[in-house]
């Protein structure tokens, strides 16, 4: 298969070599707004650059029909209009928070906590993340996505930062020297606490996530997640 990267900075260079260890081809790596000449004529894009550019990055690629696996987070306001402009295209694309196998996981276990959670008035909720200080959204999109898992399953109706407020759930972002990526889940009562935490070591799960989801894509049109990658 033919790759291209669109951004090549942490996750690029890393999905580069991932990439190419499972036999793929690496066509373009770009650290600038792609256009038809410089993508050179991949099977699919996978886009990590920046919020301030994902979203003509994107709209450029799919107005050119190539699937587009993307991981760049905090532009989320455009996704439905990149997703119909995948649609009219007759292409595919697949967004993900987070790529790496044990959050994708930790989303359903997540959910299914907070169902059972919303049973029980003593238990408050808030989430926690921590990043490297290079980060620029906060709060990050893996952490945007386990509020909005428990939102649906409780009775909060929106996510707040850095405060938790009567029905605003609370996220706490912490920017920490080059921790790559640490989220938690607390439910706290008066007598206890009850912590779900998913801690990356490195960006290898990320990287190798975007890998396959790219494989996985290739012969297909429509909008898609993670989960359906991973049949969760
Ligand atoms: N979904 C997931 O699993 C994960 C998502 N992320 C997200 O991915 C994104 C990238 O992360 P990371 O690699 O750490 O960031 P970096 O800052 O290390 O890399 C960003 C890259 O984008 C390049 N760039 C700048 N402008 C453009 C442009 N117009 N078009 C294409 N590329 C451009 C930069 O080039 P230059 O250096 O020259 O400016 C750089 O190479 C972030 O949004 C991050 O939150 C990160 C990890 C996992
Ligand atoms: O910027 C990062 O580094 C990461 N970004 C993603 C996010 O915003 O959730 C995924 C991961 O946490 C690392």
């Amino acid at each position: 298969m033919k790759i291209a990267l669109v951004g090549y900075g942490k996750m690029g260079k890393i999905i580069d070599e991932i990439a190419q260890s499972r036999g793929h081809e690496v066509v373009a790596r770009l650290r600038e707004t792609p256009t038809i000449e410089n993508l050179n004529d991949p099977d699919v894009v996978i886009e990590f650059s920046n919020p301030e550019v994902a979203f003509q990055n994107i709209k450029t690629c799919l107005e050119n029909k190539i699937p587009v696996i993307c991981g760049t987070t905090g532009w989320l306001d455009k996704k439905p209009e990149v997703e119909r402009i995948a649609m009219e295209n007759g292409t595919a694309f697949l967004y993900g928070s987070n790529f790496s196998l044990g959050v994708n996981l930790f989303f359903a276990l997540n959910e299914n906590l907070a169902k059972m959670m919303n049973k029980f008035s003593e238990y408050n909720c808030q989430l926690e993340e921590i990043h490297h200080i290079h980060k620029l959204d906060a709060p990050s999109g893996t952490a945007i996505s386990l509020a909005e898992g428990i939102i649906h399953n409780s009775n909060f109706e929106a996510w707040k930062l850095d405060e938790t407020k009567e029905k605003d759930l609370g996220i706490f972002a912490i920017r920490e020297d080059e921790v790559p990526g640490t989220h938690s889940v607390f439910y706290r009562s008066e007598v206890d606490e009850i912590e779900i935490k998913h801690t990356a070591f490195n960006r290898n799960g990320f990287a190798l996530g975007a890998v396959i989801a790219a494989e996985w894509i290739v012969d297909k049109k429509g909008v898609f997640a993670m989960k359906d990658v991973l049949g969760l």
